[in-house]
């Protein structure tokens, strides 16, 4: 069996004395830490749609992969056509149609019946549409103006035979299905599923059930992450919750290690008396508690634990929404074979004012309005999870401190940029 490539266990070791540390520095050492950890398998295309590929894939045939009518039409040999402005041609007995060729030659000077997607047979270079004849006496009338090879299409217009269609650690989606199919490529060797569990941590939450005491709520993190993991086309695993205790998180990071190959967690991520996830990443693991210079999401550990990278997410659900479109998803992207993919964002004009100290990235839950300007939630509070649905995307104000006014462009990224 092959060795399959590790992640070095202080991938995640940030130089001393580094505290905040701004979003793209920490970006930067994730993309610089992260790699490919899945093996590969072969597929059949019709399967292949979310799959990542590992190798390149070439086209088996052109497409299309013979000449061949895009019209209802009469084609001819344009060569042989009278001089004169009004052309008749004899209509020969048979025709060409989809599927059905016509194997002789047609004659100079003389016309056959052709229908869409018919090959052209051996003779006919040029077809005219249907519509802009007259029949009559077996023969078709029309007027001049056509160019050669008007109404036909190229064998090999679109792709030739052998040519590159897609590089290895590109996302097959569902066009990229038909151009591989008309091409002949009938499988691809693409990167099995990357395994990424989810753990909620909190004494507070309650899974299923009824809420029993007064102090709980229901886990909205777990249910959240483990849906966004499945469209971003991993094996979302399941690992469950545990309560505020240390015994209980490190036995489900060990087992957790064990069958997936990355896990975000969600909760205990700052420093406070209940907060074990730092802890034991810090005793246990490699840890760089990262107090990321981000909002929400300030407190984001990340450390490795026995090779398997551990995303340590805030427990407020917004924060842990955001901290895993920003980071886990181009992180978990290079892990899955797909490359570093950061999110293109849209320079619009802003429908909101605000003023924003300097020194955290913010991120915002925005929309569009019906001027294509773009309006902000009415909250920033990270537990205010309703947002999140009503927003269709994120704005990204800068680091640095910026006074936005109405109509000023500001960075929006839709959720589409995040892949969800
Ligand atoms: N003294 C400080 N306190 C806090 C700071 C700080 O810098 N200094 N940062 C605040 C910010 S910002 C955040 S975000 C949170 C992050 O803390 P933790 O990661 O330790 O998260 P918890 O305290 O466990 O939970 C925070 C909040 O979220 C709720 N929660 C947790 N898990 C879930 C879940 N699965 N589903 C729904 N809601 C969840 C939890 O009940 C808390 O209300 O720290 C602040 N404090
Ligand atoms: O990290 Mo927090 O989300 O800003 O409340």
């Amino acid at each position: 069996m092959t060795q399959l490539p590790k992640l070095s266990n202080d991938c995640f070791a940030l130089p001393r004395g580094v505290d905040w540390t701004p979003v793209d520095v920490a970006l930067a050492m994730l993309k610089d830490a992260m790699k490919p950890v899945v093996r590969t398998e072969q597929v059949e295309v019709i399967a292949a749609g979310g799959r990542i590929l590992a190798k390149d894939v070439f086209a088996k045939t052109s497409n299309p992969p013979f000449a061949n009518s895009a019209v209802d039409g009469y084609g001819f040999a344009f060569d042989s056509l009278p001089k004169q402005e009004q052309k008749t041609l004899p209509l020969i007995d048979g025709r060409a149609a989809a599927g059905q060729a016509y194997d002789a030659t047609v004659p100079p000077n003389s016309a056959i019946r052709v229908l869409t997607g018919a090959r052209l047979p051996d003779g006919v270079d040029t077809v005219i549409l249907q519509e802009d004849v007259h029949i009559e006496n077996n023969q078709v009338h029309f007027e001049s103006g056509l160019k050669q090879g008007a109404n036909t299409r190229r064998a090999g217009e679109d792709v030739i035979s052998g040519e590159l269609l897609f590089q290895a650690g590109h996302k097959i989606q569902p066009q990229d299905i038909a151009i591989m199919s008309a091409t002949g490529v009938d499988d691809v060797n693409v990167y099995q599923k990357l395994r990424v569990g989810v753990l909620s941590t909190g004494d507070e939450l309650v899974s299923d059930g009824n809420i029993t005491q007064n102090a709980q709520i229901f886990d909205a993190n777990r249910p959240m992450l483990l849906d966004l993991l499945s469209r971003w086309g991993y094996v979302a695993v399941d690992l469950g919750h545990v309560g505020d205790d240390p015994d209980q998180i490190r036995q489900a990071f060990a087992k957790g290690a064990k069958t997936v190959d990355a896990i975000i967690t969600t909760g205990g991520a700052s420093a406070g008396d209940e907060d074990h996830v730092s802890n034991i990443l810090t005793q246990e693991a490699t840890l760089q508690t990262w107090r990321v210079a981000i909002k929400p999401g300030r407190p984001l550990a990340l450390a490795m634990w026995q090779e398997t990278p551990i995303f340590g997410f805030p427990g407020n659900p917004v924060a842990a929404f955001v901290c895993s479109l920003i980071f886990a998803r181009p992180a978990l992207s290079e892990m899955a074979g797909a490359g570093w993919n950061a999110p293109r964002g849209f320079q619009l004009p802003a429908a909101f004012s605000k003023s924003k100290k300097a020194g955290r990235r913010e991120f915002l839950r925005a929309r569009l309005n019906d001027d294509n300007q773009v309006e902000i939630f009415k909250s920033e509070g990270s537990g205010r999870i309703s947002g999140l649905s009503w927003a269709t995307g994120l704005v990204e104000l800068p680091d640095h401190k910026m006074d936005v006014a109405k109509g000023d462009l500001i960075t929006f990224y839709p959720y589409g940029a995040f892949g969800i």
